[in-house]
């Protein structure tokens, strides 16, 4: 659903930041991708999401269901990214001046989709009840409950997170994953999501980590994933 062609990209000329990435991720699949401090993981997921642009190679670096997103302009590459992705990043994070049921209507609001949804996902994530609340009642385990509803709410076939549990308590960060997991897993979407965190990895179906030299398998199956399915 998603291929990574000779992915590379420089913001210092004569020093790549990523060089010639290669890897296609497939539909249903919850991919961690972990790394040292700087070695390009926030990058990655930006030029997925088209937020930022790759080098310019002669064939498409980044493929979204058949769609070359560097073809796009502007206009279009935002409408795909708000048919098509689910976003768990600092930068999209909840709208302060929204209430929890506006928040995660957003997306379908968006897309011009029915609102009902939003219910039931603010019940799938266990905020039933609270869709009149405002981002500030709420505490930083529940907002990441919020961020994962409007992730997933227009099913989108890609989520990207980026340190989904990065401010959490080991407790909270575990109870947010399984959810997290539940919920792509119900839905169907391909998720990659960029942690430090070796127990967040732990969740996932595969882990990949990002060096100077690309993106390697390091574990074909983690247990914990394995034991869920
Ligand atoms: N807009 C930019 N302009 C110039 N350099 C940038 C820009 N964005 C990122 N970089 C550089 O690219 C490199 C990779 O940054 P990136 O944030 O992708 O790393 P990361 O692996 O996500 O790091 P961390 O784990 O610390 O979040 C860094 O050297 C960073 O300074």
């Amino acid at each position: 659903m998603l291929v990574l062609r000779n992915l590379s990209k420089t913001y210092t000329p004569g020093h790549p930041v990523l060089a010639n990435l290669n890897w296609e991720f497939k539909a249903g699949e919850f991919v961690a991708i972990m790394g040292e401090s700087g070695v390009g993981k926030s990058t990655l997921l930006n030029l997925i999401a088209g937020l930022d642009q790759p080098d310019t190679t002669s064939t498409p670096p980044v493929m979204l269901d058949g769609v070359a997103m560097t073809a796009l302009d502007d206009d279009a590459a935002t409408r795909l990214r708000r048919q098509k992705m689910g976003f768990i990043f600092q930068a999209f994070h909840v709208l302060p001046h929204l209430t929890l049921h506006q928040n995660v209507a957003l997306p379908l609001l968006l897309n011009g989709m029915s609102r009902e949804r939003a219910n039931e996902m603010l019940d799938a994530v266990g905020l039933r009840g609270r869709a009149d609340d405002y981002p500030h009642q709420l505490s930083g385990g529940q907002l990441q409950r919020v961020a994962i509803a409007r992730a997933l709410v227009h099913r989108p076939g890609l989520v990207l997170a980026d340190e989904p549990t990065g401010n959490l308590d080991p407790e909270t960060a575990h109870s947010i994953l399984m959810l997290l997991r539940n919920e792509i897993k119900a839905s169907g979407a391909c998720t990659i999501m960029v942690t430090h965190s070796h127990a967040a990895a732990e969740m996932a179906d595969l882990t990949l980590i990002l060096t100077k030299s690309g993106l390697q398998v390091a574990k074909s199956v983690n247990p914990i994933a394995q034991e869920k399915q």
